[in-house]
């Protein structure tokens, strides 16, 4: 069986600041992954990293055991969407259309006429006519077109309405039933991606903190709320993420396989990807 791609040990420095710091990562074949992480986590690192953009400094990537770096064989099967200010300014979308396929084989031009009129994008604008919407447009209809087996969006729906929005992830679901490609979405909406990512990546200052399936995670995640006596004596040798007090309330959030429904006097509630995200993160 296909192993995916491994990262192993990987570690990064710009300078004193450590962007990664000793991550090892597995990525399968047919899975949607949350990148998680705050602002200046690493996420656009470890992507730029797995897709041979930048060298880490030390670690290892690979692809079904072979390294990526500098290796044009196993990067052909990895596709990151690339920022706006890579394409030509004066190009016109249906000429980068042209160009894209070149490039990429296995890019599906009949897919992406369709997904451009779903979204209305038109193909005789030039690249620097588009609005910040129909620039993250165009991105999207150019990697979801892409049909290789690992394809990482970075910040996909930057700029784009609710409308637009609900359009890609419904466009990317179905994209995903229909080709099985894995995705890999860096993404500071958490509720919006939640319901569609399977395994959650969340990074915290250049280290993994969380690897998991997302359903496996929410399974374990509870607020846990009462008086500070009793919850304390509960939840002395639980994994609490972040505690709160106000007045004779107490809080404890937790990562927790216990089952606390029969304790009287206190009051459990499952939590959401972002509530959790934000207890992990502050
Ligand atoms: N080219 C660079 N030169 C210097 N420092 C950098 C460079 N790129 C990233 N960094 C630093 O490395 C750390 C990780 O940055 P990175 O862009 O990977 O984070 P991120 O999780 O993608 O953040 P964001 O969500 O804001 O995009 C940050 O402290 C950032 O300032």
């Amino acid at each position: 069986m296909k192993e995916g791609i491994i990262v192993e040990s990987v570690f990064k420095k710009y300078g004193d600041i450590n962007a990664l710091n000793d991550i090892n990562i597995k990525l399968e074949y047919g899975t949607i992954y949350g990148i998680l992480g705050r602002n200046g986590a690493g996420k656009s690192t470890l992507i730029n990293i797995i897709s041979n953009r930048i060298f880490s400094d030390k670690g290892r990537v690979s692809l079904n055991g072979i390294s990526v770096r500098e290796n044009d064989l196993a990067l052909q099967d990895i596709y990151v969407m690339s920022e706006q200010k890579y394409y030509p300014p004066k190009m016109k979308v249906k000429d980068l259309i042209y160009w894209t396929k070149k490039f990429y084989p296995s890019f599906d031009l009949e897919y992406s006429k369709e997904i451009s009129s779903l979204f209305d994008l038109n193909w005789n604008k030039t690249v620097e006519s588009l609005s910040t919407g129909y620039s993250s447009i165009l991105k999207i209809v150019i990697t979801l077109s892409i049909n290789v087996p690992f394809v990482f969006l970075d910040e996909p729906v930057l700029g784009l309405d609710i409308n637009h929005r609900d359009l890609f992830y419904k466009s990317l679901m179905k994209r995903f039933k229909d080709c099985k490609n894995t995705f890999v979405i860096s993404t500071h909406l958490i509720e919006e991606l939640s319901d569609i990512i399977e395994k959650v990546i969340l990074i915290k200052q250049g280290k993994v903190l969380i690897d998991e399936s997302k359903d496996t995670l929410l399974e374990r995640a509870r607020k846990v709320t009462g008086s500070k006596e009793i919850i304390a004596n509960y939840i002395k040798n639980e994994d609490i993420i972040a505690t709160e007090n106000s007045g004779d309330i107490y809080k404890a959030y937790l990562l927790t396989n216990t089952d606390y429904s029969d304790i009287k006097d206190i009051t459990i509630e499952k939590l959401g990807l972002q509530e959790l995200f934000l207890k992990l993160t502050n």
